[in-house]
């Protein structure tokens, strides 16, 4: 077992000590019951022995002492397996709060490169198993010991030699066991993460449905699938092989210790150094020891499991953050100046993409950015908002360098409609007040108006109250787009980031939105990464990138006059 995982998780169950020590407290309370209802057991065989002399008085008494231990027995084993359950789903709650937190704070890069569905089978399956598996192996686990230490006393109390017999034998029980469960780790740790990538695979093949089926890839990934499949079944067969050897392996073992205790202690009652009923109380010890060590095996096997996905969340929360909040000015109305200062930036070190990039920006200018894809143009917006650092140079906000703004203050200035439309399972009224949830139905249906979404909305069952699924999968990526548009118009921001947001909305319907954009737009600093031409000639600054610099810069009257790259682009555009 690694102790750093052990550590790792005593950092969540710190909190819960109060509760961890009423855990214990009912188990050994349970064990303490198991453990003399036995004994009772064998004072009333004992006094049942000679029907002749039966002490009816003290045999009641017996009974009733009887009654009263199962019953305690019964309440210890109801409040042990509450608290176990308490326990275990706080631990879960915590977990994946951070873990959930921790999303919202990596760096943009690592969610880049790790795939999403292990990241969700870390969240949810290995969660689960760490609660349900760790907190109920640790309890039966405690449970098992405590009952194996109390019945060892009972026995050195009850018949010395007896209990010798067990102290010697039990150990080669407890040592195979645990050779075994050494072995079977790596099993199980392997076996996690072939799920996870299985999950990551399912997850990616079924939003790619629509490319699988176009390249008629079915097949293939269907293959794929299987081979995984294949991977996991081999892996959990001998995780499962090796973690059933323990089982019956050490039942053979207990079960000959019992045969010898029920074989001595017949001769010491035989020598009358044990009365019949004692002799019936000691082989009921000698059953119940034999127990926790058959039980033993899945309480490991399980615990073997609940750790390694512990490892996993351990690996995942240790993750270096990048977006720690520690600039403090956070009630801050910008103008909208931006300059940027011999930035440079790569995705990957070995990679430059952007080098020595400068940019003044006044308070309210339009900034149009385009050129060939794989330019750099979304790459600058990334570094605008702050979704990446930059490697050297600086970004100044109306002259405030960026390390003086806290990231929320700076995204706070920023409406942002992106490429790919975000829509999230909710009304349409929903979707469009995400920005700004308080607005009333008659603001939500005027910006649904400005960005000509209304007579779509109109002709929807419910209109405004229409439920939209998760992604808008009931919707075409231009009426996407739109609710995106209407959002941000709510929001009323202070600069504005139009990154391809109308690549997917007929030229009719862009043409009738831009008279409402060209308003938003006025007196506030946007920036517009655009293909289509058409939506970017009144720009006051006209950025043409190529290769993550800016290779020509001006208005569009003076780009044309140029006869550059700028004028290349619009020609072809406009076949001039
Ligand atoms: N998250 C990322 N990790 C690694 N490289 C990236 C990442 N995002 C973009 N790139 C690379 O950076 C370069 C610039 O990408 P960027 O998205 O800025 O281009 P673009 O000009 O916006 O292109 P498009 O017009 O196709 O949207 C490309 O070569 C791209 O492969």
């Amino acid at each position: 077992m690694n102790k750093q995982t052990l550590t790792f998780l005593w950092r969540y169950l710190k909190s819960k000590s109060l509760l961890l020590l009423a855990l214990l407290v009912s188990s050994l309370f349970a064990v303490v019951c198991q453990i003399f209802i036995p004994l009772v057991i064998g004072i009333a065989t004992d006094q049942l022995f000679d029907p002749q002399a039966i002490q009816w008085t003290q045999l009641i008494q017996t009974i009733i002492w009887l009654i009263i231990l199962a019953i305690m027995y019964m309440l210890a084993q109801y409040l042990l397996e509450r608290l176990a359950n308490n326990i275990a789903y706080q631990l879960m709650y915590d977990l994946r709060q951070e873990m959930f937190q921790k999303i919202h704070q990596l760096p943009l890069s690592y969610l880049d490169s790790h795939s999403h569905g292990d990241l969700v089978s870390r969240l949810v399956n290995d969660v689960d198993l760490i609660g349900t598996g760790f907190i109920q192996s640790f309890k039966n686990l405690f449970t098992a010991i405590s009952l194996v230490v109390g019945i060892l006393v009972m026995m050195l109390l009850l018949n010395i030699k007896v209990a010798l017999i067990i102290l010697i034998f039990t150990p080669i029980s407890v040592l195979v066991s645990s050779i075994i469960a050494n072995r079977t780790y790596k099993y199980f740790q392997k076996q996690m993460n072939l799920r996870g990538d299985l999950n990551a695979y399912v997850e990616e093949m079924t939003i790619m449905q629509s490319e699988v089926r176009g390249f008629n890839y079915q097949s293939d990934t269907q293959a794929q699938l299987d081979q995984m499949n294949q991977e996991l079944h081999k892996s959990g067969v001998v995780s499962q092989f090796y973690g059933a050897l323990i089982n019956p392996t050490s039942r053979i073992i207990n079960a000959l210790i019992y045969a010898g205790i029920g074989l001595f202690g017949a001769f010491e009652v035989m020598n009358g150094h044990l009365s019949v009923g004692i002799f019936t109380s000691v082989l009921n010890y000698a059953k119940q020891f034999s127990k926790p060590f058959d039980d033993i095996s899945s309480i490991i096997n399980e615990l073997q499991t609940a750790l390694a996905a512990s490892q996993r969340i351990e690996h995942f929360l240790s993750a270096e953050i990048s977006e720690k909040e520690e600039a403090t000015n956070s009630s801050i109305t910008f103008n909208g100046e931006i300059v940027f200062d011999n930035v440079a930036f790569s995705y990957q070190p070995n990679k430059p993409l952007i080098r020595e990039f400068n940019l003044e920006v006044s308070a309210g200018e339009t900034v149009a950015i385009v050129g060939p894809t794989g330019a750099g143009k979304s790459t600058l917006i990334n570094l605008l908002m702050r979704f990446y650092s930059v490697d050297r140079g600086e970004i100044f906000y109306d002259h405030l360098p960026s390390q003086q703004l806290s990231l929320s203050t700076t995204r706070q200035a920023f409406g942002m409609v992106l490429q790919d439309p975000w829509i999230f399972a909710g009304t349409v009224h929903d979707n469009i007040a995400y920005g700004n949830p308080k607005a009333t139905r008659e603001e939500v249906v005027a910006v649904a108006k400005q960005a000509q979404l209304d007579p779509m909305i109109q002709q929807m069952d419910d209109q405004y109250d229409t439920w939209l699924d998760e992604d808008g999968a009931n919707l075409s990526n231009g009426q996407k787009q739109l609710i995106c548009i209407a959002r941000i118009m709510l929001t009323h921001p202070e600069m504005l980031i139009l990154d391809e947001a109308t690549s997917a909305i007929d030229v009719k319907t862009e043409a009738a939105i831009q008279e409402n954009f060209d308003q938003l737009m006025e007196n506030r600093t946007s920036f517009i990464v655009a293909h289509r031409l058409a939506t970017i000639q009144s720009a006051d600054m006209i950025l043409y990138m190529a290769d993550g610099a800016v290779k020509e810069q001006g208005t569009h009257q003076e780009l044309l006059a140029r006869q550059g790259d700028y004028a290349k682009l619009y020609n072809s555009q406009f076949n001039i």
